[in-house]
């Protein structure tokens, strides 16, 4: 499959004397309560910042990072973000034991406890990029501020959480409104990828968003869909022994644009993003990737250009790059037990049963 760019992105830009920089991912880190049974099991680094920057700087894809934190904020970053002094960092509280939440996820409630500032147009650097991810989690993504990233980026990827997120003003439950309320919806025909979790691409009319942009819908163990104009394919998962959900969406998109910025056609690259998604449920919190794992996804990833350079029958054919990357072959599941896995662990499914 090969992406249609959006007609904003088919106009060649002004000359240039300064090359594009890589990527450039906007969205605020944040502090996660992972809560079970009444107790906290877990405090994380978290926002979808967080989790796909670690993606890309483990698979050394450069990138720059614009988000907000609080003085209160306590991780150390290799990315440095603006720091708001009057401000408190965003805080998430994820209940693992109450039933179904308002996003559709069985397994997991989300609350906003606190919010830093949204990241405005002025915040963002004036460079241009190859891609941009407008990935925000707590409502900091303002319309203006996706209108900046269209102007400066070549393509952008956006996850819908980003911009149909609302938080109950009591306690600030999660909820999410339709794509078309969202004051979002006049930008997003200048936008090249949108990626949605299955219950979040309730949220659209994916039959109409695929007319304006590449639609991914991910899908937990099943793995993921995408849409494209006309064209459909689904993207087989990989083995996982899950352990804590949380940020898998946001590794998959990772793994994504890695997929891309190395050349691969979108459904290559969603199998990539398969694979960091599916070992990231495997973790508590930011996932360490085993570096023989990431060497073996570079070569993988080399020998599949190659192949796919010399026929392009080999295109639509995943089984043989799907296999290659299999983790499990790389023996990358976790060790140790986790104070979440009684609950939380779910335990590993054969692709080749997939019902996706
Ligand atoms: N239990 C699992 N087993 C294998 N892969 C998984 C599992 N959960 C998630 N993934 C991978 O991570 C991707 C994103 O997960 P998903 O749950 O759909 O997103 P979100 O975290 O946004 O709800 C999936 O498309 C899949 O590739
Ligand atoms: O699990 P996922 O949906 O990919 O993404 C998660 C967000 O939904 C959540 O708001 C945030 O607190 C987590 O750190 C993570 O970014």
């Amino acid at each position: 499959m090969t992406l249609n760019p959006p007609p904003s992105q088919q106009t060649p830009h002004s000359p240039r004397q300064i090359p594009n920089r890589r990527v450039l991912i906007v969205g605020n880190y944040c502090h996660d309560v992972l809560i079970q049974n009444g107790a906290v099991v877990a405090e994380t680094l978290g926002g979808a910042a967080s989790f796909i920057s670690n993606v890309l700087d483990s698979s050394s894809v450069s990138c720059d990072l614009v988000s907000k934190v609080g003085c209160d904020f306590r991780y150390e970053v290799s990315h440095a973000p603006i720091v708001v002094p009057e401000k408190e960092t965003t805080v998430f509280e994820a209940y693992f034991d109450l039933g179904i939440d308002g996003i559709g996820h069985a397994d997991r409630v989300l609350k906003r406890v606190t919010a830093c500032d949204p990241i405005f147009p002025s915040d963002i650097p004036d460079s241009r990029f190859d891609f941009g991810m407008a990935v925000g989690v707590g409502g900091e993504i303002l319309p203006e501020t996706l209108e900046k990233m269209v102007e400066i980026c070549d393509v952008v990827a956006v996850d819908i959480q980003a911009l149909i997120r609302v938080f109950d003003p009591v306690d600030g439950a999660v909820k999410l409104v339709n794509l078309k309320e969202s004051g979002f919806h006049h930008i997003l025909h200048r936008i090249g990828f949108l990626k949605a979790s299955s219950d979040e691409a309730l949220f659209m009319d994916v039959e109409q968003m695929k007319q304006l942009c590449c639609v991914v819908v991910t899908n937990g163990e099943k793995g993921c869909r995408i849409y494209n104009k006309d064209e459909e394919t689904v993207v087989p998962p990989f083995l996982a022994k899950q352990v804590d959900p949380t940020g898998a969406g946001d590794s998959f998109l990772g793994g994504l644009v890695v997929g891309l910025v190395e050349g691969l056609d979108v459904s290559d690259a969603s199998l990539l993003g398969n694979l960091f998604g599916s070992i990231t449920v495997e973790h508590i919190g930011q996932p360490k990737f085993d570096l023989m794992m990431l060497q073996r996804v570079k070569d993988e990833v080399q020998r599949r250009k190659k192949q796919c350079n010399l026929s392009s029958s080999h295109k639509s054919d995943h089984e043989e790059f799907h296999a290659r990357l299999s983790p499990a072959r790389f023996s990358c599941f976790p060790s140790a037990d986790s104070p979440l896995q009684p609950k939380l662990l779910v335990s590993g499914h054969c692709c080749e049963s997939c019902d996706l």
